[in-house]
């Protein structure tokens, strides 16, 4: 077994639970409210810049130069790929720059990016890729779960379509052979640390969808009696 493959044993329950999550149902339905994709496209944009900042971090501590160009290249790919999916949809909702300027990063997009920046900052290269992995590969197993099963109507459809397409495959196969070969030669209190790590990196991405589809930002203390 190849020690993503292990990764992915270890968190099948929690990765299984992502995909039956109402917001990845209703999207692969189409019926997702409008306010709650406008809600998530506006967190996610606060997010991807916090992950293309960790990808870069972890970039500077890779091993070698074919890593160092992978992780730098993902980080370009961020911003950019994302950039425009993220217009495209912000376009169509309404969101104006005046608007996400003014907009405020939910706790759980928050809790995430800090702990994707602080794996990079602190954590040795072995633990930032494995934080960094869940990004990739879940956003591609959701893309082509739901991309089987909705049609060319759905709103969605080009969110749809990039996390399902093959220029995405690429760069996660890229992200998983460089985990795998990273995890193959770690030692064992390494490896556990990774193991952590992309845990901890799956649980992030379930929050952020969680919080997203209750439209959440930062829940409120209650009033004290
Ligand atoms: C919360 C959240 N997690 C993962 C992604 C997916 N994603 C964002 S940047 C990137 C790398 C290359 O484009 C990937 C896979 C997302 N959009 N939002």
């Amino acid at each position: 077994m190849s020690f993503t493959q292990d990764l992915a044993a270890q968190t099948q329950g929690l990765r299984r639970q992502i995909h039956e999550m109402p917001f990845n149902r209703e999207l692969a339905a189409g019926t997702l409210p409008a306010e709650v994709f406008r809600g998530y496209i506006i967190q996610d944009a606060h997010y991807l810049e916090g992950f293309a900042r960790a990808l870069a971090l972890a970039a500077a501590k890779a091993p070698d130069g074919q890593a160092v160009a992978q992780l730098a290249g993902s980080a370009t790919g961020a911003v950019a790929v994302e950039r425009g999916l993220h217009a495209h949809y912000m376009g169509l909702f309404g969101v104006s720059a005046e608007a996400f300027a003014a907009s405020e990063v939910s706790a759980a997009c928050d809790h995430y990016v800090s702990f994707l920046l602080r794996s990079a900052a602190l954590g040795d290269f072995a633990e930032a890729v494995a934080a960094l992995l869940p990004c990739f590969w879940i956003y591609r197993d959701i893309g082509r779960e739901i991309a089987g099963q909705s049609g060319p109507e759905n709103p969605y459809a080009a969110w749809i379509a990039t996390y399902a397409g093959e220029a995405f495959d690429d760069s996660v196969a890229r992200m998983l052979a460089l985990v795998d070969r990273i995890g193959a030669a770690a030692d064992a209190t390494t490896q556990a640390r990774m193991h952590r790590a992309f845990h901890r990196a799956c649980w992030h991405e379930w929050r952020f969808w969680d919080s997203a589809y209750h439209r959440e930002l930062w829940p409120e203390v209650g009033r004290v009696a």
